[in-house]
């Protein structure tokens, strides 16, 4: 989508609108995932493809530029909050509209609109740790208009009493902080292709998610294996090495074996990747 700047204010917001639809494109791409679309096929999914996920990202284009136009250097406060639940929620009709009624997307738009947001408010020019400090002031303060749903993340987070996506942004996203920046940058700066600097950012997420796509699709031995899997990838010395990539294949036919598919790790990469992107780096 062209989106034509009026001022400074549409200028950072079509930056960082394009940057997240990118970043959604980039994960999708990206291969080989376990379990998840991606260049090569479907994953787990018999309802998605690479080129639904591609639709999806493009239809979120002018949610994002929404959500940062509307941010543009206002304070966290309730009706801020308010304002971009409603944006998030006509985002996620965009998606269903874009996709014939399948969730490609929702868990990314909850974590990269928070993050653009989260930018916009400071100008566009924030640190990683502003940008995930202030994602986790808007994700804690309430949404009065929200609707009362038990959605399938929800009841995963109640059964197996662990936290899902809500939890993770009130926490200031610590799997994209803690685990996927520190890792991508660290295969990196050891020489990894970019390739497998993503995946081993997907890998360290993956160790210790509690991703609540793989509880509902193939309950806790599905989270173990996916957890256990991808720490046995790093351990093996990440996707840039031979024993490493052997790891991913069989975590890969693992996941495929158990119908999961790490959908909330993917958003969290894509997350990882747009803060790679978009964050000034820290003084
Ligand atoms: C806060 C919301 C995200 C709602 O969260 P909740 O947990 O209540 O509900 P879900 O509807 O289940 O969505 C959660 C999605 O978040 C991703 N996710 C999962 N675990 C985590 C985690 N630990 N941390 C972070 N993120 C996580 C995940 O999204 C991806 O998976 C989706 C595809 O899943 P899949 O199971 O394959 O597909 P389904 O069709 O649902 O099932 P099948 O039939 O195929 O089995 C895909 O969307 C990925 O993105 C979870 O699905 C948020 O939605 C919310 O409250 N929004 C309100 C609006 C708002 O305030 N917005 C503000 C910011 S814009
Ligand atoms: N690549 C992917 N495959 C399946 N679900 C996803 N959710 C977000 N990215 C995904």
């Amino acid at each position: 989508m062209k989106l034509q700047p009026q001022s400074s204010a549409d200028a950072v917001a079509q930056r960082l609108a394009q940057t997240a639809t990118r970043c959604l494109i980039d994960e999708a791409r990206l291969s080989p995932k376990p379990g998840l679309v991606d260049s090569r096929g479907n994953g787990a999914h018999s309802d998605l493809s690479l080129s639904l996920m591609e639709r999806s990202a493009h239809s979120l284009t002018p949610t994002f530029f929404a959500l940062a136009q509307q941010c543009w250097r206002r304070p966290a406060d309730v009706a801020l909050r308010q304002l971009i639940g409603r944006l998030g929620r006509e985002g996620e009709q965009s998606m269903m509209a874009a996709t014939n009624g399948v969730n490609t997307h929702r868990g990314a738009i909850w974590a990269l609109g928070l993050m653009v947001s989260s930018c916009a408010m400071l100008s566009g020019h924030a640190t990683a740790s502003a940008i995930s400090e202030q994602a986790a002031r808007l994700a804690q303060l309430p949404d009065p208009a929200a609707p009362t749903v038990f959605s399938k993340g929800l009841r995963a987070s109640h059964r197996y009493r662990v936290p899902g996506a809500r939890e993770e942004a009130a926490q200031g996203f610590p799997h994209v902080m803690k685990r996927g920046l520190p890792a991508l940058l660290h295969s990196r700066a050891q020489g990894a292709s970019e390739q497998h600097a993503m995946l081993d950012a997907l890998m360290s997420i993956m160790t210790t998610l509690s991703d609540t796509c793989v509880l509902s699709r193939a309950g806790m031995v599905g989270l173990e294996a996916m957890q256990q899997g991808a720490g046995a990838v790093l351990k093996a010395g990440g996707c840039a090495s031979h024993a490493g990539r052997q790891q991913l294949a069989e975590l890969d036919q693992t996941m495929l074996g158990l119908n999961a598919s790490p959908g909330g790790a993917a958003d969290l990469l894509a997350a990882t990747l747009f803060i790679d992107r978009v964050a000034l780096p820290a003084s």
